[in-house]
């Protein structure tokens, strides 16, 4: 494996420490994780740690491993080994919701929207479910009203907020699982391929809102994306996924340069 900038173990600080080096403590830490399935392992001896504020992204070749591992990392698979930390807690054993307490947030690569539920409502149930309530049992009472005008304003969808989720564009279908994300105030904040099938033309106004959400709020991000393009303008570090393993982990230019990354992508595009 080359991992030429992986953040070498060590022992983990509170929130926001800063090493010697000006480096924030590992936000992150993976330990050997590996997933197998039907005697299949998809997943294979995944270590890396990620800093506080960073903003790593991953890419591979289709069926890669990218989002079994941000399944492994935000609690919706168990691993078959390895260790996860979060704020050097263990959280390994941990599921799905008490990571998203913890401040583990994530989008999914195929949208999670109900098509005839409108934009506010989205954000209003997310904040009943945020609030303690049930995603089943729906109030629709309104009662997070500035909560719900914060969010949409954050993700510029304001002025769609009564509109129906299956008449937003794939832009603002994106925007919107961003702006439901954002209700739980995730501190980390995974993104599986939040540019899918979204236009040419909205793909600037998304990259500068996930930009901003990094860079202005300081959230640490992990996003799958498949464009270098997009990219080079956000990512800290590019980790390159190859047969369930980590291939590479570096920053994006000496991603692009690596012989062993274009190998793995031999005839398909970076
Ligand atoms: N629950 C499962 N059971 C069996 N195999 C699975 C399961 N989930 C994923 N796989 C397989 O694991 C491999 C990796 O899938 P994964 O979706 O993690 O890749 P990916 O890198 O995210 O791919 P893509 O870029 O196409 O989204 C694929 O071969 C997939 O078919």
């Amino acid at each position: 494996m080359t991992s030429s900038n992986t953040t070498a173990p060590s022992a983990a600080g509170t929130p926001g420490d800063r090493t010697a080096s000006g480096f924030s403590a590992p936000v992150l830490r993976l330990r050997d994780i590996g997933w197998t399935v039907g005697g299949a392992t998809i997943v294979d001896a995944v270590s890396f740690d990620v800093r506080e504020g960073e903003f790593l992204a991953f890419i591979g070749p289709n069926g890669a491993g990218k989002t079994s591992l941000f399944n492994l990392v935000s609690g919706i698979s168990p691993v078959s080994r390895g260790t996860i930390e979060l704020d050097g807690r263990d959280i390994t054993a941990e599921a799905a919701y008490a990571r998203a307490r913890r401040g583990l947030g994530r989008t999914f690569q195929t949208s999670s929207l109900w098509p005839g539920m409108t934009v506010a409502d989205h954000v209003a149930l997310a904040a009943q479910a945020a609030d303690g309530g049930s995603y089943r049992i729906w109030r629709r009472a309104d009662p997070y009203p500035a909560l719900v005008d914060r969010v949409l304003a954050r993700t510029q969808l304001a002025h769609r907020a009564g509109t129906c989720a299956d008449a937003l564009s794939h832009g603002e279908k994106r925007k919107l699982e961003l702006a439901v994300l954002l209700v739980g105030e995730p501190r980390l904040m995974l993104l599986d391929e939040p540019m899918a099938g979204v236009s040419a033309e909205e793909v600037p106004a998304l990259t500068e809102l996930i930009r901003s959400l990094h860079k202005e709020e300081g959230r640490t991000v992990l996003m799958v994306e498949h464009h270098m393009d997009v990219l080079l303008g956000l990512a800290d570090r590019v980790a390159v996924m190859h047969h369930g393993t980590l291939l590479v982990l570096d920053t994006p230019r000496a991603v692009m340069a690596d012989p062993t990354v274009q190998q793995a992508y031999l005839g398909e595009e970076l």
